[in-house]
């Protein structure tokens, strides 16, 4: 199959993972799930702790192997990819991890960070890596002037737009952000989610957003795939898995959620009129 217009970027199709418990018994983290994610598209994946969240976007971003299941990527199936195929996979596909400052190297400085997955993939970049660490910080708002720190002279939120600026150096078609606002304050996290969105509207990527935070998935997804004991219970677009939940355990973990803040709520509102294109026809 070719990877066209009508193709999804990813698709994801019975994807099963076991983690071995004990010399004869296996615990199924993931089971049977899949779903499948356009161009632009962000899908948040929600559920309480343990539910698997985790293990399926390392599974997808072929940071651990499937027990079972496949995972295509623009039409091509990747699941078992190996050596260079997997490298350049790896290229399209970046993740953002929940704490900066322990998936940040601490030695490192922020252009040795920023350049690896360049060096890693072997890009050729027109003005040599240090233009581009420095264009790269200067697109997530950071100071260029400060390429030469290391990552803990800087607060949380601006260590998490490091973290960033490492996925996107590469210029990847998905950015899987595993928990990449919970470590932040609130009023930190609301900055961290706004430029994901600008970054989207400029580089047209999709997401997986994995949060146990409800009202952070409302804030950034244009769909909604929820976990429960390893098991995909419910997905669609956000506001009908919002307003109009099918699934008892969505209703649930829904009247946990504490209000949404209502200056949020509506600027969400005022910004969806224009922006959510990416989720037409899904
Ligand atoms: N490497 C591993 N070995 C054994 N069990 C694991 C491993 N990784 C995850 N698990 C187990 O798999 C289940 C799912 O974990 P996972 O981290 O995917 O859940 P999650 O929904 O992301 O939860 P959280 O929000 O707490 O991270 C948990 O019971 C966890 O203990």
């Amino acid at each position: 199959m070719s990877f066209d217009d009508h193709t999804p970027l990813l698709r994801v199709q019975n994807l099963v993972k076991e983690f071995k418990q004990s010399a004869r018994k296996q615990f199924r983290a993931v089971d049977d799930v899949g779903f499948d994610l356009s161009q632009r598209e962000t899908l948040g994946v929600v559920g309480e702790s343990g539910s698997g969240k985790s293990t399926t976007a390392r599974m997808v971003a072929r940071l651990i192997d499937p027990t079972s299941g496949s995972i295509e990527f623009q039409g091509e199936d990747v699941t078992t990819r190996t050596g260079a195929a997997l490298r350049h996979f790896r290229g399209n596909v970046q993740v953002v991890f929940q704490d900066p400052y322990s998936s940040l190297n601490p030695r490192h400085t922020v252009e040795q960070i920023i350049s690896a997955p360049l060096r890693y993939q072997g890009r050729k970049v027109s003005g040599g890596y240090r233009k581009a660490v420095k264009e790269a910080m200067d697109r997530v708002g950071l100071n260029p002037d400060h390429s030469a720190r290391h990552p803990m002279q800087f607060s949380g939120g601006q260590a998490q737009r490091i973290g960033i600026a490492r996925a996107l150096a590469v210029e990847p078609k998905l950015v899987i952000c595993d928990e990449a606002v919970s470590a932040l304050d609130v009023s930190v996290q609301a900055q961290v989610l706004d430029l994901l969105r600008d970054l989207q509207r400029e580089h047209d990527f999709s997401y997986i957003f994995v949060a146990h935070d409800l009202a952070v998935v409302r804030q950034i997804a244009h769909k909604v795939a929820v976990m429960s004991a390893g098991r995909l219970v419910e997905q669609g677009p956000r506001d009908a898995i919002f307003d109009n939940p099918q699934h008892e355990y969505t209703r649930t973990l829904l009247s946990a959620v504490p209000r949404i803040n209502p200056e949020w709520e509506s600027a969400r509102k005022s910004r969806d009129e224009g922006n959510l294109t990416a989720s037409s026809g899904n």
